[in-house]
């Protein structure tokens, strides 16, 4: 089992204190369930670290990865920054109240409307993608209201993080960021340096997502500080501050439990690597900013479905349907991405088969987890996908007018929902029809 799960006297799976077969029945199915005690552990592990290792530094968590009101208050009092991608983003989280200062503003082709909002309202880190966003803002920054508009610039270091191609950012061919190759990126900074309406504060860069090894993230520190070294010595100019994004992988599968550095090595690895090179070439220490997304969330998210159509094929397969599918988790048609699932309401049945777990979309690739040894499983049980904190709820559709699931938050026995499920009558809010 991945995160903290217990099992009650009634052969029943807990997580949070919570009996999550109670839970389906109050709530419905499917949902959203997260340990609450493990989205701050993680946050906490965070800041610990860094504290323990580091004098100058902030954590931003990446809020692509599971964005709610509730969440957003939540990094809020865990004392985190916040990275958004969007206007939609960066609306929710100043909708739950968090500080404009602490929200780091991304993207590689931020809409006019999306600008006009975060200059209005205000920013911690604008981060510049491309020359063409520099030109744009010298003129739209120029009266911003909190005075200097403090910039960090997107670079692509050119490495390879060896992970899936779709979540590969940091390589020279790449839609984000200003190549450090060639001088792109230098030019680019320069200019920004003339204009008085910029308050240049340094470099970021976003190598990809669920990375497996430090080594790329080494490789990315080592190329980020050369970098702003040489721009120092070519322009005077000390780039004080070095976000590396995030990235950090996870286990999805008990098996993989030791494949991934955890977030305190990661942290000791970073740290280490920027202390001994700034020693080296005698460079002052950056604040250093991380950007993590699915190490925070991921383990603490599980998916809740009720079990419905189970049809053998004699000799071929035993398909499990449950109630949600690629309309909740697309990550499995997406990236390939693997699953695994526990029967809440059985918990110690030791029968197993072999079943294949599928949606209920109109879409013969709507398959979660393509084959797993569960125990025997029959219609009305609970299936609880786990590790789909991350990249679930965010990138949900409505595919075939599903209404997506809500989300409960758990902790010690206490269960808040914190979004609601979408009814059927969300499916139609926004629709027009002519005449009306
Ligand atoms: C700029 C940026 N920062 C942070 C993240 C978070 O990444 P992860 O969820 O892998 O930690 C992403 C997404 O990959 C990103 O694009
Ligand atoms: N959506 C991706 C991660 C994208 C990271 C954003 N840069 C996933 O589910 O793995």
């Amino acid at each position: 089992m991945l995160g903290k799960k217990e099992i009650n006297e009634h052969g029943h799976l807990v997580i949070g204190g919570c009996d999550v077969v109670q839970l389906a029945q109050e709530f419905g199915t499917p949902l959203y369930l997260f340990d609450e005690t493990l989205l701050r552990e993680n946050m906490r592990f965070y800041r610990q670290s860094f504290e323990r290792l580091y004098p100058d530094y902030a954590v931003a968590y990446a809020s692509k990865a599971f964005i709610c009101s509730a969440m957003c208050r939540m990094v809020a009092e865990e004392g985190l920054f916040l990275d958004v991608v969007s206007g939609g983003e960066y609306y929710i989280a100043r909708s739950s109240g968090f500080p404009a200062d602490r929200i780091i503003f991304h993207g590689n082709n931020k809409t006019a409307q999306e600008r006009e909002l975060v200059l209005r309202e205000g920013i911690g880190r604008w981060v510049v993608d491309s020359e063409a966003e520099l030109e744009v803002l010298i003129e739209e920054a120029k009266n911003y209201r909190n005075g200097k508009l403090p910039l960090l610039f997107r670079l692509t270091p050119g490495i390879d993080p060896h992970t899936h191609q779709y979540i590969t950012t940091g390589k020279i061919d790449s839609k984000f960021g200003l190549p450090i190759v060639g001088g792109v990126a230098r030019e680019v900074m320069k200019k920004a340096l003339a204009f008085p309406q910029f308050e240049l504060r340094g470099v970021h860069c976003h190598i990809g997502s669920q990375i497996d090894s430090l080594e790329p993230f080494l490789k990315a520190c080592e190329v980020m500080l050369e970098f702003m070294f040489q721009f120092w010595k070519e322009t005077d100019f000390l780039l004080e501050e070095l976000d590396l994004g995030g990235g950090l992988g996870v286990p999805y599968l008990d098996e993989q439990k030791d494949q991934f550095p955890s977030i305190s090595e990661y942290v000791e690895a970073i740290t280490g690597k920027v202390r001994a090179w700034c020693e080296e070439h005698s460079f002052p220490l950056p604040r250093l900013i991380v950007e993590p997304g699915r190490s925070i969330v991921n383990t603490a998210g599980n998916t809740v479905y009720r079990v419905g159509t189970v049809k053998e094929i004699p000799g071929i397969k035993k398909y499990v349907a449950v109630d949600g599918g690629m309309t909740d988790n697309p990550r499995p048609v997406l990236y390939g991405a693997r699953y695994q699932a526990l029967v809440a309401n059985r918990m110690h049945d030791r029968s197993r088969e072999r079943v294949s777990v599928v949606g209920k979309c109109c879409e013969s690739g709507d398959v979660i987890i393509p084959e797993i040894e569960l125990p025997r499983v029959l219609p009305g049980d609970i299936l609880v996908v786990e590790g789909t904190g991350a990249y679930n709820h965010t990138m949900a559709s409505n595919y075939n007018m599903i209404p997506r699931p809500g989300v409960v938050f758990v902790k010690d026995g206490k269960a808040k929902l914190v979004v609601r499920p979408e009814s059927l009558s969300d499916l139609i809010r926004r629709d027009v029809l002519p005449g009306d």
